[in-house]
């Protein structure tokens, strides 16, 4: 792929694709697979950028993995196996292998280096240095243990209670990773339910946690066994196709195997809402996830409101909410979104300044922003900005475009949906 890419307009999307695996349960079994004793074996993975940095930076710690396309064979001698790197560990750009790892090595007797991305190196990690820090973990980096390159040695950690300011799975994670490798017990309550993922593949790796409303408990001292994980479809990737298939005139697309695990789901929910033709079939549990199959056709849909509690449950799929937002009548407003300033780019920034490039009606607020639909898009010169779901987001706006677009920085797309065009064109041939 190169990192400029052409996008047209089509007439109809139609047929039946598999999305990738979870990005964030692949990363999880990588790391649990390398800390639980054993052979892990998994299925479903994420062969994206992201998850391959973690891959890799275990490697560099003396796990045995090996990765073929979906498939990942991890031998660990457990937690007291991972050895000193003797190289830096680079994490790219992915914010979840920074956050997670950080709370694994915290407890780690020895020294580590994390560096990554332009991107990252922007992206607060004081939320996480801070608690691990309260709990032992010694952790330098520029601007005091704030951003990228952060150094740590780990050690004799203790529990702590700990109430995170923010609805983050990341610093939920990696605190309840600290926990578990930490004399007593720990605690992390969130303002609102973040993805609940690492409590779910903490159990199936045959650790206790205790979940207690917006709080979760982990006793530390337990071992993981290792285990098989089959990882389901990402609903943040399908949430593109599923907008797609919304807006797109004559459409009408099949998403396999997706996962439905609630904490996920808020995109349904806002497809529901704005009045979307979404059908959920074969409902069913895997590996302690919810997984289903869902049809989309082209809709009318109208504007709706985004606020409060929900947010967490869709954050990533923002962006293309937004583009949803430009076809739907009405004004859309999104509130209580300031998380997304901290993602791979000021995503409330990106979304405002490309979709009005296309010519969509939006304005960025202090914390989301307001759409005023329905409006038609044209073709344009538009950037990713290295931001995966931003590049995303303006490639399915493009399909709406009467004239061609021209997507910079395309490549970024490869961090967590490795085939996108491929699956876009499967989908234009079916016509
Ligand atoms: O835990 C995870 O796998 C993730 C949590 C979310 O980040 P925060 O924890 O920063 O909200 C999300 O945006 C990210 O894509 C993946
Ligand atoms: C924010 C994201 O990921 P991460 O935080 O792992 O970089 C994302 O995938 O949209």
């Amino acid at each position: 792929m190169s990192s400029k890419q052409l996008v047209t307009n089509v007439s109809s999307l139609k047929g039946t694709i598999q999305v990738p695996g979870d990005k964030s349960i692949s990363h999880r079994a990588v790391m649990f697979g390398s800390i639980a004793k054993g052979k892990t074996t998994v299925t479903g993975f994420l062969p994206g950028e992201d998850c391959l940095s973690t891959i890799n930076c275990f490697r560099k710690m003396g796990v045995r993995i090996t990765q073929t396309g979906e498939y990942v064979e991890i031998e660990s001698d457990g937690i007291n196996g991972l050895k000193e790197p003797k190289d830096i560990l680079d994490v790219g750009n992915s914010g979840t292998t920074t956050r997670l790892m950080l709370g694994i090595l915290a407890t780690r007797p020895f020294h580590s280096v994390l560096i990554g991305d332009e991107s990252i190196a922007k992206r607060p990690m004081g939320r996480v240095t801070n608690p691990l820090r309260q709990m032992g973990a010694v952790i330098d980096g520029r601007e005091n243990g704030m951003y990228t390159p952060l150094s740590i040695r780990g050690g004799d950690t203790v529990g702590i209670q700990y109430h995170s300011p923010v609805a983050s799975a990341q610093v939920k994670s990696a605190i309840l990773l600290a926990g578990l490798g930490s004399k007593g017990v720990t605690t992390v309550t969130e303002p609102a339910l973040s993805r609940d993922h690492t409590e779910r593949m903490l159990e199936a790796f045959g650790a206790a946690v205790i979940r207690d409303g917006l709080s979760v408990s982990i006793e530390g001292g337990q071992t993981l066994t290792a285990t098989e994980i089959k990882v389901p479809g990402d609903i943040s990737s399908a949430a593109f196709f599923l907008a797609a298939g919304a807006i797109v005139p004559n459409s009408r697309i099949i998403l396999k195997n997706v996962g439905m695990n609630p904490t996920r789901t808020g995109i349904v929910t806002v497809l529901q809402k704005m009045g979307a033709e979404l059908e959920i079939t074969n409902e069913r549990i895997v590996n302690g996830e919810p997984v289903a199959d869902l049809t989309i056709s082209t809709s009318n849909l109208t504007a709706t409101e985004i606020s409060g509690d929900i947010i967490p449950a869709l954050i990533d799929e923002i962006p293309i909410i937004a583009l949803l937002a430009t076809q739907a009548d009405g004004q859309t407003v999104i509130r209580n979104a300031e998380e997304l300033k901290v993602k791979e780019t000021n995503r409330i920034d990106t979304v405002v300044t490309e979709l009005k490039k296309m010519g969509a009606m939006i304005e960025a607020t202090d914390d989301g922003m307001i759409i005023h639909g329905k409006s038609p898009l044209h073709g344009a010169e538009v950037n990713s900005y290295g931001d995966h779901r931003i590049g995303m987001m303006l490639a399915i706006a493009a399909l709406l475009s009467k004239s061609d677009t021209i997507l910079q920085d395309a490549d970024a797309i490869a961090v967590s949906y490795p085939n996108f065009f491929d699956h876009l064109t499967e989908l234009v041939k079916e016509d």
